[in-house]
This record gives C-alpha cells, structure tokens and sequence, in this order.
C-alpha cells in the first residue's frame, strides 16, 4: 500500500501551482469548473468590495464637481460635466444597489463594464472640458487606472481594454481638443503605462496569490476528507477484528478464550460481592454418530440451533460461550444451584423440543 504523508501532498499542490501548471495567463485556473468554483467561494467578499468601490467613486465624483465649479463657474461646460456627473454616480449607485440585493450581479460583464465606460469617459471629458489643469488630470487618470486594477481583479481582458480605452482616449483628447505641449501628453503617457504594468503585475501576483491559497484548502480538505475515510475504515475493521477474536463462527456465541475471560470476571465479582454464581456445562449425547450417520452439515446446524436454544432461556446478564466441539459453557451471575439446575431443565426441554420439530421438519420433506 501506498502510503503519502498529507504534508507531502499539501506541498506538492503548492509547487503544481508555483509552476503554474494550474494557471493561464491570465493567473486564472485553467479548468473552468475550478475557476468557477474559486469565485463562488469569493463573490461574496468581492460584491462587498464592489460595493465600496463603487459607492466611494460616486462619493468622488459629486466632490470633484466642486473643483469644476471653481474652474468652470457656473458656465454651460461646468453643466454639461455635472450632467455627466450625475449621470456616472447614479450608474454606481445603481449597479451597487443591483449589487447589494444580488451579489451574483458583482460576476456579470455588463454593469460593471458600463459604469467603468462611463467613469472612464467622465474623467476624459473632464480634460477636454478643463484643460489647464494637467497634473491633476494625468493623477486622476492614474487614480482610475489604478482603480480598474483592484476594483474588477477578475476580469483581466476587460481591465486591458478599460485601460487601453483610457489611453487612446488621453491621447486623442491631448491631441486635439487641448494645447498640451507633446513633450507633457509624451511624459504622461509613459507614466500611465508605467502604471498599466505595475498594476498589470500586482494583480498578476495578487490572483495567483489567492488561487494559491484555495487550491492549497481544497487539497487540505481533500486530504481531511480521506483522512476520515481512513480512520472511519480502520475502526470498522478493527471491530470486526474484535468480534472475530471473541466468537465462535459458527454459532455466533464467545469462543472459549472469550468465555473464559467473561466467567473470571464474574467469578472475580461474586467473590468480591458475596454473590452465588453457577456454571453449567452443556453437551450434545451422541454428537460423533449424528455427523458420521447425517453428516457434518447436519451436526453444524444441531450445535447452532443448541446455540439458539441457550440464548433463548438465558437472561441479558448471563454468559454463552462455546467451550469446544459440541459442548457449550453457560455462566449464570447471581443464580444457586436451584436456579442453575432450573435454567438447565429450560434449556433441555428446549432442546427437544426443537430437535421433535426439526425430525418433524425432515420427515415431511418431499423425498
Ligand atoms: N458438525 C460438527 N462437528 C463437530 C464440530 N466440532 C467438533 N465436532 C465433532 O463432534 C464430535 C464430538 O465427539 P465426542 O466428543 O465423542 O462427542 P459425542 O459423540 O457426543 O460423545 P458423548 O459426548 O460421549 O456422548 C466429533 O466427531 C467432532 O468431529 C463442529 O464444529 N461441527
């Protein structure tokens, strides 16, 4: 048999998944039914952090209205963004609502997707809209992008393209609709894609992170699991070795060590109590002639029924054993000789009673 030590196996799922055998590219198992396993076991962690999120981006959005304010005044601009505005915090605070009632909505493509479209084009807007104010706009887009990273980490392509968009979008909006020197929209973008890999990476880490950490319980409790199996197993075999060891097969009494066991014990009891305790010795006449003239078939089922008859005038507290061939010990607890000699009259007339029944039984059987 082989045996493997739970640690072993613990370790060497931890290695499958170092070496990334497990994961795709995208640090996601490549078994889907796993994977989908993975984010039942965290969409209710992730809802929660969507929620958040999405809750605190609509919480900025309405405060930076008031920097637009203060840039735009009360012009037609600074009413087209808070337009848009509104626009983006009712959209979170929708899809957190939708959220809040059905976590499964955090996994779905579409909401979250169009509310980061939104936010996206929102903040694009905003520099088409104020272009003065450069630094703040390339740290909102840093802020956003950054926020595309860790608030939808389970959606990979999707964060590409959001960030992809964000980009093309700086870069047409520098372009055309503002007067930023190139040099500026050329510093800025290679500190959006500086921050692209960055969180590309950090996310990278962070997925195979958790992945790690779940494929390591599932094996955990997969070997727990066995465990159990194993240990529920040997129990099961360790009492049929117990019963094996202290009954006779045939007759389903204790074997002779057994009773010998039970009746010191007893003994022991009665002298200790002041008790009376008898021991009856049971034996089958003419046994040798009942197997040569019927066979050994016949004589087993002679001793099981004298078994049966025992059994069946002895009470709970009294002992059975099968002392050898064809003859029984019976230990009687608290019983004198009266008693003793009354159970043994019991007993025989049981027994010829269902030795009648059984010549009865064989005389009638169709020839
Ligand atoms: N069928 C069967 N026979 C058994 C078993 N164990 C022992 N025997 C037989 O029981 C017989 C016992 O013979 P004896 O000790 O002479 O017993 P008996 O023929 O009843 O003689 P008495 O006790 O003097 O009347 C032997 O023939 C054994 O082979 C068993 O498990 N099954």
């Amino acid at each position: 048999m082989l045996v493997t030590s739970p640690v072993r196996e613990a370790s060497g799922m931890r290695q499958l998944v170092g070496e990334a055998g497990l994961l795709n590219w995208q640090a996601e198992f490549r078994d889907p039914a796993l994977e989908a396993l993975f984010k039942r076991s965290i969409l209710a962690h992730h809802a929660c952090q969507l929620r958040l999120a999405l809750c605190l981006i609509a919480g900025l959005f309405l405060a930076f209205a008031a920097a637009d304010y203060s840039v735009l005044g009360l012009g037609g601009d600074f009413f087209i963004l808070l337009v848009a505005r509104l626009a983006t915090v009712a959209a979170c605070l929708a899809v957190a609502l939708a959220v809040w009632r059905r976590p499964g909505v955090a996994h779905r493509v579409l909401p979250v997707n169009l509310v980061s479209l939104l936010c996206l084009s929102v903040i694009l807007m905003t520099i088409l809209l104020r272009p003065i104010h450069t630094g703040i706009h390339v740290a909102s887009l840093v802020v956003a992008s950054m926020a595309l990273y860790l608030f939808l980490p389970n959606r990979l392509p999707w964060m590409l393209a959001g960030n992809a968009y964000l980009l093309a979008g700086f870069l047409t909006v520098s372009l055309v609709g503002s007067s930023l020197p190139p040099m500026l929209v050329m510093t800025s973008l290679l500190l959006l894609l500086f921050v692209n890999l960055l969180g590309w990476l950090t996310i990278l880490h962070l997925k195979r992170l958790k992945r790690e950490q779940f494929a390591l319980l599932l094996e955990e409790r997969h070997i727990n699991r066995r465990l159990k199996e194993e240990i529920r197993e040997r129990k099961e075999l360790e009492a049929r070795l117990r019963y094996m060891a202290c009954t006779d097969g045939l007759t389903g009494v204790a074997n002779r060590r057994h009773v010998f066991e039970l009746a010191g014990q007893e003994l022991r009891r009665a002298r200790r109590d002041g008790t009376p305790l008898s021991i009856c010795m049971v034996d089958v006449d003419l046994f040798k002639r009942l197997n040569d003239l019927h066979g050994h078939a016949v004589g087993d089922m002679v001793l099981t029924s004298v078994a049966g008859c025992c059994r069946s005038v002895l009470r709970e507290c009294d002992i059975l054993g099968r002392y050898g061939g064809e003859e029984f010990v019976i230990v009687l607890p608290l019983a004198d000789l009266a008693t003793a000699a009354a159970v043994g009259e019991r007993l025989r007339g049981c027994a010829a009673g269902s030795a009648a029944w059984r010549c009865r039984c064989w005389a009638s059987r169709p020839s």
